[in-house]
């Protein structure tokens, strides 16, 4: 009967699972489905990587300098992100999750790139986050002085801002902490994903690659940064390539945990501002990831008709947008009368000035109705707003020259 499909030869099938034996028998895995997956996984890689060779050898020996080029001298070799695991013991997932988990392999797309069509891979089911009841927690024993370490490192990710005592303490539970070299490729473009990343030490540059051509470098992460979340939550595959640009030293978090504990909140944030930050003007040229990124820091603040915002003067450490109601902005003369100078509401922002310029707030702001704002601190601020930096800038002065106009018809 023909079924439509196209196996493998059954020779190679077999030649594929004696192999597999007998790595198996050799290496003895705690974790036996996840060392499979592995296994699988790294043959489609070389699979992948050998066939991308044959269409276009020149690019490969064109590109050894290339940071992914995958020069073993460089790199060392293409593993996935789990394959150099095998210090990731304990993690102790229930038979449910781990044949969940395999089944999400199977049903894999091809990789795809987090583009302004993602979303259309992306199926309400696979954002489920995993079922709390049956999850069996990971634990890895740590030294204090560890779990001290990881507190700091999380100290500054807005991914862990909301969990309770409980969840926190499982996150640091589960966390294994692992140390890499300088031009260790920590994630690959097309893996399958299976930790979740926080830095602890060092700098990491993140690249991907589209339709075979050159790799672009999209983003770098520092301590306190996180990345490799996508594929966990959208169980797709990993969405770029990260590479450690100095020694670097993280605290990887396994799919079940993360999907336990951490996913609900961000995939929550990240769709209640999706839609919000879309229209906002002021990022309007970012990427959807980088709105994303945006979605994790932002926190909702609101005040009462009436209520100062922000007060002239004032050393300034936030940046507001906008959600709904009406601000009023005013300056005050040198006889100390306030006048007002603009009116700003939904998708408006303030509060850039003192954190662009490093100066005293210019004017102060006042609720003129309920108002709420999302607000981000001055460190998510010059992170995550850095591509539209030139942007706020160039209003900036436009707004120098409105204010200075207005301030002239006042005199
Ligand atoms: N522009 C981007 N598109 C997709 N992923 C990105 C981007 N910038 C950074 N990343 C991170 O790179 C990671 C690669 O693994 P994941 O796909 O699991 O999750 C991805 C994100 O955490």
């Amino acid at each position: 009967m023909d079924t439509g499909f196209s196996f493998a030869q059954p020779d190679d099938y077999t030649q594929l699972l004696t192999e597999l034996h007998s790595e198996y028998c050799r290496d003895q895995p705690e974790d036996v489905l996840q060392y499979c997956a592995n296994f699988f996984n790294h043959r489609l890689q070389e699979q992948r990587t050998m066939l991308r060779q044959q269409r276009n050898p020149q690019n490969f020996e064109d590109n050894e300098l290339h940071p992914l080029a995958g020069h073993n001298q460089m790199f060392g070799d293409q593993l996935s992100d789990s394959d150099k695991d095998d210090d990731f013991e304990s993690i102790e997932a229930s038979d449910e999750e781990r044949d969940e988990f395999t089944g999400e392999l199977l049903s894999m797309a091809p990789p795809p790139t987090y583009s302004r069509d993602r979303r259309t891979s992306v199926s309400a089911e696979s954002m489920a986050p995993t079922q709390g009841r049956d999850f069996v927690k990971t634990v890895i024993p740590k030294s204090p002085e560890q779990c001290a370490r990881i507190r700091e490192s999380v100290g500054n990710n807005f991914l862990f801002r909301s969990l309770d005592e409980e969840q926190y303490q499982d996150v640091v539970d589960a966390m294994a902490e692992k140390q890499l070299p300088i031009h260790e490729r920590v994630i690959e473009q097309g893996a399958v994903g299976d930790y979740f990343y926080v830095v602890e030490h060092g700098t990491l540059d993140c690249y991907i690659t589209k339709n075979d051509a050159e790799p672009v470098k999209v983003t770098s992460y520092e301590a306190g940064g996180s990345f490799g979340e996508l594929a966990l939550m959208y169980n797709a595959p990993r969405a770029a390539t990260i590479i450690a640009t100095s020694d670097v030293v993280l605290w990887a978090l396994d799919r079940v945990t993360f999907r336990t504990i951490l996913m609900e909140n961000t995939s929550r944030k990240r769709r209640m501002y999706e839609t919000f930050l879309e229209e906002v003007h002021l990022l309007k040229s970012l990427e959807p990831y980088e709105r994303h990124k945006i979605a994790d820091a932002l926190e909702s603040v609101h005040f009462e008709d009436g209520q100062k915002v922000v007060t002239q003067g004032d050393i300034g450490d936030h940046f507001f947008i906008i959600e709904s109601g009406k601000a009023g902005v005013f300056k005050t003369d040198g006889e100390g009368t306030a006048h007002q100078v603009n009116q700003l509401s939904r998708g408006s922002y303030f509060g850039e000035l003192a954190l662009l310029n490093d100066s005293p707030r210019v004017a102060s702001v006042i609720a003129q109705e309920y108002l709420k704002c999302a607000t981000l601190g001055k460190k998510a601020f010059t992170r995550l707003l850095g591509p539209v930096h030139e942007i706020l800038k160039r209003n900036s002065e436009n707004y120098y020259a409105v204010i200075n106009q207005q301030e002239r018809q006042i005199e």
